[in-house]
């Protein structure tokens, strides 16, 4: 559970501003391997040429002097600015020898200006900038104009590293031209520059590293690599089979919390052939908790009373799923017609393509609206449970998604039972599905256009975001506030839902449901409940699609499951993709970016849950060959140089030619003296 005052944990390292004791060299833990390999010592190519007995003394005056050269460079020679505005290095600050090499530089002075490291560590230029746009592909360059010891410009650089199309630089106060033709005034702050030379100052709320770094994600055309190669290997094979529709992120859309019902009462608990036991009161606890919280039309409400009575009255510890299937039918002739509509639009749910979000969103969407309810009609610390144990019971015997069942299982057995009142439920399940979004940031199964953020983000919620001494912190009463409005019914929009069998009680569920899509044939309808309730289950979303719907599993990061329940980790996602680029970078193109992780969430009926593990163990079998490169042997970790297995067995060749080379000339010399003493003198005239 978030407790008030919980620290909310930042995973990029923080800045050395901040540190006390900080070398400040461990952001370059996660950097590619060759830029590693390359910065860890110049001196490296050297050493493989000298005998083994001079390398200690010769590596370390080599890196003394490359040391020396790098700063006393940054400092005059190459800095039209002078010292005075070179990147500060007092002890507390001090940065590791990688980055003191290029710490304070112009960027476009060092040779390998467009390596990240570069780009990181170095300062940004009228000249540069001026030329930008003909060097780079990219849409857009970012700038952050900032004083010299401030660290926002390298951490939104940071962050934004592995995204396409944007470039980040941080310029510095003193940069005069810049910051004149841009009109700044104050530090840090940012502005952004289009191919067409048009610029304009970043619309943040606050001046600070997850202000910038949202925003610029959410550009047009800003994609992750990744996807990028994604999208392009499925664009042939791919047909959305759906209408894209409009929807508004700020809004919650019935279609998709009906066509969520409908998939998780007539597909999903009813695969089994037979509901018993703890199943079968999953089921009814769920009914039931929905006829109590859901904010539905009175149609679906009355179909959900009818269902719930219905259970109720059944007392055989089995349920058939005949007879299950029968309760579950529409009846749109009686008095009061209890209709749940049975075809599947996704609109706030809907994904980038089919196989992205839809029924699992949906599902979130729903519990959220079930706790925002339940927190806003009964006292506050009667049944604090009661939506979160339905939710735990009917993603244990329901959710299609094994692995992420066992997950949230594992999250709720940590500390679910603690929650003691509504508003509590509420903020927890808001904090544990921001775990959920931080530990699948930047995996294989995120829909590109819609990026796993930490919810609200700032711009749909400013009041929750804070920043205390540059680490960013959650308001949770405005969080709970935010969140009271966004699942309110009121702001439930009936775009795209199917008509109102009965329009005329229409009114007393809000003015904001209005608009409406057609209204689909009673006879189709039931053909349409049919197949969804037998044989092969077909994917919500994509109707006729021949193959199920794949939602899909992204493989854990070890590291963020063993977080503490506490912890929202915002800043995950930059870990992330830092990591995930460095092992891309260190296995070239033996990526294979992938479906291969993810998993069938739906199968053959009746056979219930299936678990393939396989793709996920593949993948991370891929990730850990990938990142090998790292985890080097422990002596080398030590000596903390980051060579490569590569450099190292390059040495110990070239080591071992070396003293060959020496043993064979000290021997042909030693020969040659002892032949010459030997051989006898020439005989004196
Ligand atoms: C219980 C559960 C466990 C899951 N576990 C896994 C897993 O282990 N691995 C896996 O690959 N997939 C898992 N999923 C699926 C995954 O979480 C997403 O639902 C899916 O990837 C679709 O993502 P989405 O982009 O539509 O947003 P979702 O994460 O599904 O969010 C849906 C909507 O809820 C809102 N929202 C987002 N965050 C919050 C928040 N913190 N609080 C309130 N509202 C929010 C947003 O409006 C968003 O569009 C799980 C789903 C559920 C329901």
């Amino acid at each position: 559970m978030v407790k008030p005052g919980t620290r909310f944990r930042s995973l990029v390292p923080p800045c050395p501003s901040q540190k006390n004791n900080s070398s400040g060299s461990s952001s370059l833990l996660f950097f590619p391997l060759g830029e590693h390999a390359a910065l860890s010592c110049p001196a490296l190519p050297v050493l493989c040429f000298l005998p083994p007995w001079l390398t200690p003394v010769v590596f370390l005056k080599a890196c003394e002097l490359e040391q020396k050269i790098g700063l006393e460079t940054s400092a005059g020679r190459n800095c039209p600015l002078g010292g005075a505005e070179r990147a500060p290095a007092s002890p507390a600050k001090s940065p590791g020898i990688r980055d003191k090499l290029l710490l304070g530089r112009r960027t476009e002075d060092l040779a390998d200006a467009e390596t990240p490291t570069a780009i990181l560590f170095s300062f940004c230029s009228a000249e540069e900038v001026r030329t930008f746009f003909q060097r780079n592909k990219d849409q857009y360059l970012a700038l952050i104009f900032e004083k010299s010891d401030s660290f926002v410009g390298r951490e939104v650089a940071l962050d934004m590293l592995q995204y396409e199309n944007v470039a980040v630089r941080r310029v510095l106060s003193s940069e005069e031209e810049l910051v004149e033709k841009f009109g700044v005034t104050t530090f840090p702050s940012g502005y952004l520059l289009l191919r067409n030379g048009s610029f304009s100052r970043l619309p943040v709320h606050m001046e600070a590293r997850s202000f910038y770094t949202y925003y610029l994600r959410t550009l047009s055309g800003i994609t992750r690599g990744s996807y990028k190669l994604n999208a392009t290997a499925d664009a042939s094979n791919e047909t959305n089979a759906s209408q894209p529709k409009r929807a508004d992120r700020s809004k919650v859309y019935m279609a998709d919390l009906e066509s969520t019902l409908h998939y998780s009462l007539r597909v999903e608990a009813a695969r089994a052939a037979t509901l018993s036991g703890a199943q079968l009161a999953a089921f009814k606890c769920y009914v039931a908790t929905l006829v109590k919280y859901f904010p539905g039309r009175p149609c679906v409400q009355t179909y959900l009373q009818n269902l719930d009575s219905w259970l109720r009255n059944w007392t055989e510890p089995e349920l058939p799923r005949s007879a299950l299937k029968e309760a579950m039918k529409n009846n749109r002739d009686a008095s009061h017609p209890a209709v749940l509509p049975t075809n599947v639009t996704w609109v706030g749910c809907q994904g980038s393509e089919p196989h992205f979000r839809g029924y699992p969103c949906g599902l979130w969407t729903i519990f959220h609206l079930l706790t925002i309810q339940a927190a806003q009609s009964g006292p506050d610390k009667e049944l604090p449970l009661e939506v979160l144990s339905t939710m735990r019971c009917y993603v244990r015997h329901f959710f299609g998604c094994q692995e992420c069942a066992q997950h949230f299982e594992a999250m709720a057995a940590e500390s679910m039972d603690r929650v003691a009142g509504r508003e509590e439920a509420v903020l927890w399940l808001w904090s544990h599905h921001n775990e959920v979004n931080a530990r699948l940031a930047g995996g294989d199964t995120e829909d590109p256009n819609f990026p796993k953020l930490q919810w609200p983000p700032p711009d749909m919620c400013p009041q929750c975001h804070r920043e205390e001494r540059g680490v960013h912190a959650w308001d949770q009463p405005a969080v709970l506030t935010f969140l009271k409005a966004h699942f309110s019914p009121a702001n439930i929009y009936l775009d795209y839902a199917e008509a109102d069998p009965v329009p005329v009680a229409r009114e007393g569920t809000g003015s904001r449901l209005g608009t409406e899509g057609p209204r689909v044939e009673r006879e189709k309808e039931e053909e349409e409940e049919e197949k969804e309730t037998e044989g092969e289950m077909r994917a919500p979303g994509r109707p006729g699609s021949p193959e199920p719907r794949r939602p899909s599993i992204v493989r854990l990061n070890p590291k963020l499951r063993e977080a503490g329940e506490d912890i929202v980790d915002l800043d995950s996602f930059s870990e992330q993709h830092f990591k995930s680029q460095a092992l891309r970078a260190a296995a070239g193109r033996r990526r294979r970016l992938s479906k291969r992780d993810t998993i069938a969430l739906d199968r053959a009926a009746g056979v219930g849950r299936e678990h393939r593990l396989a793709p996920a163990v593949l993948v991370r079998e891929e990730e850990e060959e990938a990142g090998e490169g790292m985890r080097r042997s422990p002596w080398l970790r030590v000596l903390g140089l980051g060579f490569s297995r590569l450099d190292i067995s390059l040495c110990v060749a070239l080591y071992f030619l070396s003293s060959m080379c020496l043993l064979g000339m000290y021997t042909f010399f030693r020969l040659r003296t002892r032949a010459r003493k030997g051989r006898p003198g020439f005989p004196m005239a």
